[in-house]
């Protein structure tokens, strides 16, 4: 049983130069980073996908956060243009690894900006952060190409907070996980539970109630168990240092 593909990109030796914004640098440990992708990447086949590995861009220090270079709707993907100049090198792999999968290619143009990271979709509502990395523009460009598979996208104002999905995830209800006080949570279309863990707001569905959250949001992990899900628990320590989290590291695509 495949419940689809999961796109990964394995970190580089380069790992630790990675762009910090909002937290103070502290040492990566690039071999327990590499362990903690090897698990990572392990616990995403233990639930039934299929990962495939988008082609290594080691001169990108943080490349490994393969999320911010695509938008995957549907049948369609949307290249992005992230809003760190030095990340755009980034996107040729995933476009590579997309069109190999046979998705629709379109891309956000420059002058627009616009990271993966930022993109919530919940059902056909497609929150965006707008915020340091993505600009209206950004939002605009992906407005026009998501209609075209049905979705509304909102805009949602970004606080002290690198990406939205830095700040809020969905359950596989729709129910919002979330750090309110970091973005305009007015914009909000679906109930919204706080949390009182930062990785707490960061979930990735799975399929069949599965949910991905990391090792540092044990409170959070109770939290979703006693709401009827399956937590899937991960270290993603190393990534934590670099403001990454377990829905940057994968791109789900499901199978149709
Ligand atoms: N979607 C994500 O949460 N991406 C994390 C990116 C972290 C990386 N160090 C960056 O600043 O771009």
């Amino acid at each position: 049983m495949t419940r689809g593909i999961a796109l990964v990109r394995q970190p580089g030796d380069r790992l630790a130069e990675g762009l910090v914004t909002h937290i103070e640098r502290s040492d990566v440990d690039v071999a327990a980073a590499r362990r903690q992708h090897e698990a990572y990447r392990a616990a995403l086949a233990g639930a039934g996908w299929q990962v495939h590995e988008v082609e290594p861009a080691d001169h990108c220090p943080d490349a490994v956060f393969v999320e911010d270079t695509v938008v995957v709707c549907a049948d369609l993907a949307v290249l992005t243009r992230p809003g760190a100049p030095e990340r755009r090198p980034e996107v040729a792999g995933t476009e590579k690894a997309v069109r190999a999968v046979g998705l629709e290619v379109v891309r956000i143009e420059a002058p627009g900006t616009l990271d993966g990271g930022d993109v919530l979709q919940v059902g056909s509502t497609v929150y965006v952060g707008l915020g340091g990395r993505t600009d209206a523009e950004g939002v605009r460009q992906l407005a026009a190409h998501l209609a075209t598979r049905g979705r509304t996208v909102v805009p949602v104002p970004l606080r002290e907070v690198l990406h939205l999905k830095s700040a809020v995830t969905a359950l596989p209800d729709g129910t919002l996980l979330a750090l309110p006080e970091l973005f305009d949570a007015t914009a909000l279309r679906q109930p919204v539970r706080p949390v009182d863990e930062e990785a707490g707001c960061h979930v990735v569905p799975l399929g069949d109630g599965l949910v991905l959250l990391a090792a540092s949001a044990p409170r959070t992990a109770a939290l979703v168990a006693d709401l009827g899900f399956t937590p899937v628990v991960v270290d993603i320590s190393e990534y934590e240092k670099l403001e990454g989290c377990v829905t940057c590291l994968s791109v789900l695509i499901p199978a149709s």
